[in-house]
């Protein structure tokens, strides 16, 4: 891959490669645009099977923090980290302090939160060597596991489509097909079964599907067949890249609309392509930004009330998308950006608050590295 050519493409303003033979990390940091404010979003561990499946990873995820964040109403702008290892087996806080080091020296460029593979106590090894970063536990101030505002923005942001198709936001009775039932998935089903949903759950993790369904009534489901399933909301909030030109014609559902990042393949060829077959896709980024308006409240002083009250709106802000995409007949995709672009327009006369950001430094011993360091 030609990577400042990539970077050209898609007007990338830096991309970093970290590398640090003493604890074995080997990670990108994307800063796709700050025109907002310093590039916020989080570290995905992942056990990448070449640097390019990595490098193509995090500049994806990246771009689409730029116009999460945007249309969110952050002053953040898009950036995105990976980390090459297996979660289970690769990680240490050594190495993660090794990539805290990195993000420090980007002086405020990168806020790193958490995504897939991470947890909070890698934040909060990071934080032990940088400011920069966001999603720590709640004992040290931060705002614990975000993924619970971002089922509750993701339940918010059915209903809105579910207005917008039917009528009626009520989701009683309404069948809603959810794969993958990890953070996300698991709490936005306790949200759907307390409206009467009935709900239907595949994950590859069989465990975790016995668990969920025991506890809200979900109907497990064969993992190669959740989509396939006659419903009304198909919602994907497993990982990205599942819905492409093989997949989109077995849905027969009326609404996809979950919390994975990047669930088309191709955004905008696979966005026109459910158009084309009448499905109402709520874009991503549009409906999966609690998580991000929750652990970002940690800079401001972490407010439980705050960020519900802030991710409700994403209600409002799936159905102007819709009503965009109706009103100009043009994709939900291209809605979702024109509703980016404004802000950046909108925000071009405001100065940039993008690097005045500098917390203290963390004070609190915390648990010891290892030796090596
Ligand atoms: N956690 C959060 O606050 C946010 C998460 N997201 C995105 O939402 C998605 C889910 O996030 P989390 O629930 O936090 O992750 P998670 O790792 O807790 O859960 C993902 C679940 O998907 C399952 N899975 C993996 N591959 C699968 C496949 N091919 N088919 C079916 N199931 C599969 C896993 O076993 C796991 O149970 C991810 O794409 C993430 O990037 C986006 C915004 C915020
Ligand atoms: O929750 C965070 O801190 C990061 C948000 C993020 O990376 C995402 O929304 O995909």
């Amino acid at each position: 891959m030609e990577v400042i050519e990539s970077m050209n493409k898609y007007s990338f303003e830096q991309i970093v490669f970290c590398n640090d033979n003493k604890t074995g990390l080997k990670g990108i940091i994307a800063i796709h645009n700050t025109t907002l404010g310093p590039a916020m979003g989080g570290t995905r561990i992942a056990p990448y099977k070449s640097e390019e499946e990595a490098l193509a990873d995090v500049m994806r995820l990246s771009r689409a923090m730029t116009y999460k964040n945007a249309v969110a109403g952050l002053y953040y702008g898009g950036g995105k980290g990976v980390i090459i290892a297996d979660p289970k087996k690769d990680k240490s806080e050594a190495l993660m302090r090794a990539y805290g080091r990195f993000i420090n020296s980007l002086g405020g460029r990168y806020i790193a939160g958490e995504d897939v593979g991470s947890t909070e106590e890698d934040m909060l090894a990071i934080r032990r060597e940088t400011p920069f970063v966001i999603g720590l536990p709640k004992v040290y101030g931060g705002s614990g596991n975000v993924s619970e505002p971002t089922a509750y923005g993701i339940w918010k942001g059915i209903k809105a489509s579910s207005a917008h198709v039917f009528g009626d936001p009520s989701l009683k009775g309404k069948r809603i097909a959810i794969q993958g039932v990890g953070n996300v998935g698991s709490s936005l089903c306790h949200y759907l079964k307390q409206e009467g949903a009935e709900i239907f759950i595949s994950d590859v993790d069989e465990n975790k599907v016995g668990m969920v369904a025991a506890q809200t009534g979900a109907k497990p489901v064969v993992n190669e067949e959740i989509h396939r399933l006659e419903v009304d909301v198909f919602s994907p909030c497993a990982l990205g890249g599942i819905l492409h030109d093989q997949t989109i014609p077995q849905l027969k559902c009326r609404i996809v609309a979950g919390a994975a990042n990047n669930p088309l393949v191709h955004e905008e060829e696979h966005a026109q392509m459910l158009a084309d077959r009448g499905i109402v896709y709520v874009v991503d980024y549009v409906i999966n930004a609690g998580g991000v308006m929750c652990a970002s409240n940690e800079l401001i002083g972490y407010n439980p009330k705050r960020v519900y009250f802030e991710v409700d709106n994403i209600y409002n802000k799936v159905t102007e998308m819709l009503k965009i995409a109706r009103d100009k007949n043009v994709t939900t995709a291209k809605a979702a950006m024109m509703m980016a672009n404004r802000r950046f327009q909108d925000e071009n006369n405001i100065p940039r608050l993008a690097y005045s950001f500098k917390p203290p430094m963390f004070s609190s011993p915390g648990p010891r590295i290892n030796s090596e360091e």
